[in-house]
């Protein structure tokens, strides 16, 4: 499991591009056979990708997490964004994982596997883990289940649509929020206007992106920002003091998880445009 280090503002302001890709980039998450992990110290927060093929793939504890298992004191979500349809495995029972089925993990779960129904069209796990004070049970939501959300207008290019699966009024956790936001066809900007929260961290995943196609992804205090050019598949960790937003060359999707002091997905400080720097 890679690590990430914090950043204050005022240091992020001196990185040059390649550092910030160095700090706050993340690729090779979802590679075939494998599952891939990294884990970042705002908020403790890991995110990775499981992508089994022909063999289940366990979720194995890891040494830095000085745990008995890794669930031991973590909750963990779980979504599939692959093509194929898979199972996930939580201590003997199965929950079978079509595209875009969120499956939440409390903590106290021993062994978790996840399997590819057909390894020419593999199952794509994305996971988000955050540390946890109490057990809550595990729960499965398919996209008819999460709260959609209809923002954005044409004159601003950023018509999209949410879908919250795990929040304060929806599958419940002890810190973890979780779902993904889809652009509609011509729209380009994601989460614009764009906002901070003191209170959470937040890590963007980029998927659906056309190969030849980016996303420019924007960073940073509101006053004084900096962009990444990210691919599909890649995710941008955004700490709690930054922006978060993004226009795309083409349609795009992304999942957004969050953890931190509070779950209140209006809890956003919204960056004036006139402020943006
Ligand atoms: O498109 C959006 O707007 C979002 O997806 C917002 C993110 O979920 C977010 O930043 C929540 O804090
Ligand atoms: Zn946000």
């Amino acid at each position: 499991m890679q690590t990430r280090y914090g950043i204050h503002p005022n240091h992020f302001t001196r990185l040059n591009t390649q550092e910030i890709r160095d700090e706050f980039l993340a690729g090779n998450l979802m590679l075939e056979g494998q599952i891939n992990l990294l884990y970042s110290h705002y908020d403790r927060f890991i995110f990775g990708g499981a992508v089994p093929t022909d063999a289940p793939l366990a979720l194995e504890n890891d040494d830095d997490l000085r745990a008995e298992y890794f669930l031991e004191r973590r909750e963990l979500g779980i979504l599939n964004l692959g093509g194929g349809s898979g199972t996930v495995t939580v201590d003997g029972t199965e929950y079978p994982m079509a595209r875009f089925d969120c499956l939440y993990v409390g903590r106290g779960a021993r062994e978790v596997t996840f399997a590819s129904a057909r390894s020419s069209s593999p199952a794509r796990f994305y996971l988000n883990s955050a540390p946890s004070h109490a057990e809550h049970p595990t729960t499965k939501y398919t996209q008819q289940d999460a709260n959609r959300v209809e923002l954005g207008n044409d004159v601003h290019a950023n018509k999209r649509v949410l879908y919250q699966y795990i929040h304060e009024n929806g599958i419940q956790s002890s810190q973890l929020v979780m779902g993904f936001t889809e652009l509609l066809t011509g729209n380009i900007w994601n989460t614009f206007p764009p906002h901070t929260h003191e209170r959470r961290m937040e890590v963007y995943l980029y998927f659906d992106v056309p190969d030849d196609e980016l996303v420019m992804h924007f960073m940073g205090r509101p006053q004084e920002t900096r962009h990444l050019a990210v691919r599909n598949f890649e995710a941008v960790i955004s700490p709690p003091w930054s922006i978060h937003s993004g226009a795309g060359t083409a349609n795009y999707r992304f999942v957004w998880g969050m953890a931190g002091e509070n779950q209140s997905f209006s809890d956003m400080d919204a960056a004036a445009l006139d402020e943006i720097r």
